[in-house]
């Protein structure tokens, strides 16, 4: 099976327009945010896919504003002093560590299931995020929710991050996919880069993030089949129109890849891989949407590819979609087409509301890391990070009671949302059973 492990939407959620290429991210700079709606707005998705019978988990936000880092960076005394100083100095820096972008867990680590590695286990690489100092700071933490989360040595696997530099830059799973006929057989894994070599073509306005030699250097950690992996550049020309990750230009599941006619610098070679590689009785869909149906401009204002393609117990496939879809009549058209084509398992649309979410750039599928598992392994999980009915009733009054409803940049400085932030951390490391995962527990 096929688990979902969402970001938990963290108390200092806030638009600070941080993240250069992603145009939700600079187009919303300085709006107020809603932290508290923001975390309710996740859990809601969390349990209508919990309702439909998937094995849907959580993972806890970081610890922000980042003290450590701003002591790393020479900043001492006492710590509403430091806050108030950042503020006046270096208002932009003091918005990086308090960024709770590492909600978007599709960019926390890459995922490989024991069915496709060598030593039959699950491996983990931690995402090192460098393309952004916002970003840059959730590998250390990440590698410790991840090693609580998924702790047993006989089951999985943890790798460090790789080396945190631009010529090793990795965003982790928003851009790898992975595609089977079942989710037990060995599946296939499709690595999608922006950044490769000298000859090859790249963007010019905005930077590709993910590169080549991360994605190599993961398959061979993870102990990958090379005839079942591929390396597939991302067409330049989306990443300058905005396609930061290539979860916002396709996604796939099981022997389904749905994407954008303009995803690919080369999908023949996609093509050409899929046909001499696939294994399994189920025949690889390819759903491809035309630029006529669906321009790059209004895939990526409704994160039409940034969709979950979720398989319920019966088999039956959905298609998970933000409230943007829908807002969008060509879009939405689109999406009514593939659900009622007879040449694909996609059944139905459900579309949520994650606006808090989608005015940083980040839909439903940035909101979810994918580890695929067989029963040993998901019984082996960290019990308490599965979402059921209890949980979900904790994890809301928590929300209701630590979160607030309005922050702007200004209240980065707040000495007691510092405060108010450890408060929430220090109790749901309890409700998640995780141990001391943050800096000011340790
Ligand atoms: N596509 C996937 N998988 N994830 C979306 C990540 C959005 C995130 N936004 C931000 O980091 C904005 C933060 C700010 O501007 O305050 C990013 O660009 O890295």
């Amino acid at each position: 099976m096929e688990a979902n492990f969402d970001g938990l939407v963290g108390p200092t959620h806030n638009y600070a327009g941080l993240a250069f290429g992603n145009v939700a991210s600079a187009r919303n700079a300085d709006q107020a945010s809603n932290p508290r709606e923001a975390a309710l707005q996740g859990l809601d998705k969390m349990q209508a896919l919990a309702k439909l019978g998937l094995a849907q988990g959580v993972l806890p936000p970081q610890e922000r504003p980042n003290l450590s880092a701003l002591r790393a960076l020479g900043y001492v005394g006492k710590e509403a002093r430091v806050l108030e100083k950042v503020w006046h100095e270096a208002p932009g820096l003091l918005a990086a560590v308090s960024s709770a972008s590492s909600m978007w867990t599709a960019n926390a680590a890459t995922v490989s299931p024991s069915a496709d590695t060598a030593d039959r286990k699950v491996h983990f690489t931690p995402a090192n995020l460098c393309s952004n100092l916002h970003r840059s700071f959730e590998p250390e933490t990440t590698s410790r929710v991840l090693r609580a989360v998924f702790e047993d040595a006989t089951h999985f696997i943890h790798h460090a991050p790789l080396q945190s530099t631009p010529a090793l830059g990795d965003e982790g799973a928003a851009n790898h996919t992975r595609l089977c006929a079942e989710y037990g057989e060995a599946g296939l894994e499709l690595f999608v880069y922006g950044q490769g070599s000298e000859s090859e073509p790249a963007p010019e306005n905005y930077p590709a993030r993910q590169t080549r030699a991360a994605c190599e250097a993961i398959a061979r950690l993870h102990e990958l089949d090379p005839a079942r992996s591929l390396h597939l550049l991302q067409n330049p020309a989306v990443i300058d129109q905005g396609v930061f990750h290539n979860d916002v230009i396709a996604v796939g599941n099981r022997e389904v890849l749905l994407y954008h006619q303009d995803a690919f610098h080369d999908v023949d070679a996609l093509k050409r891989w899929l046909r001499t590689s696939w294994r399994g009785a189920r025949a690889p869909v390819l759903i491809e949407v035309p630029r006529e149906h669906v321009s790059v401009e209004d895939a990526i204002g409704s994160y039409l590819f940034n969709s979950q393609l979720v398989c319920t117990p019966d088999g039956r496939m959905h298609l998970v979609v933000a409230q943007e879809c829908r807002e969008n009549l060509k879009v939405w058209a689109e999406i009514e087409r593939i659900v009622e084509a007879p040449d694909n398992p996609i059944v139905d649309a459900l579309v949520f509301d994650l606006r808090q979410s989608m005015r940083n750039g980040g839909g439903p599928a940035c909101l979810r890391l994918r580890v695929v598992l067989n029963e040993p392994e998901r019984a082996a999980v960290n019990p308490m990070c599965w979402i059921d009915a209890a949980k979900l009733e904790a994890l809301r009054d928590w929300v209701r009671t630590h979160y607030r409803d309005r922050l702007v940049l200004a209240d980065l400085a707040d000495p007691n949302l510092l405060d108010e932030s450890r408060t929430a951390l220090d109790l749901l490391t309890q409700i998640l059973g995780l141990g001391s995962i943050y800096p000011f527990q340790r």
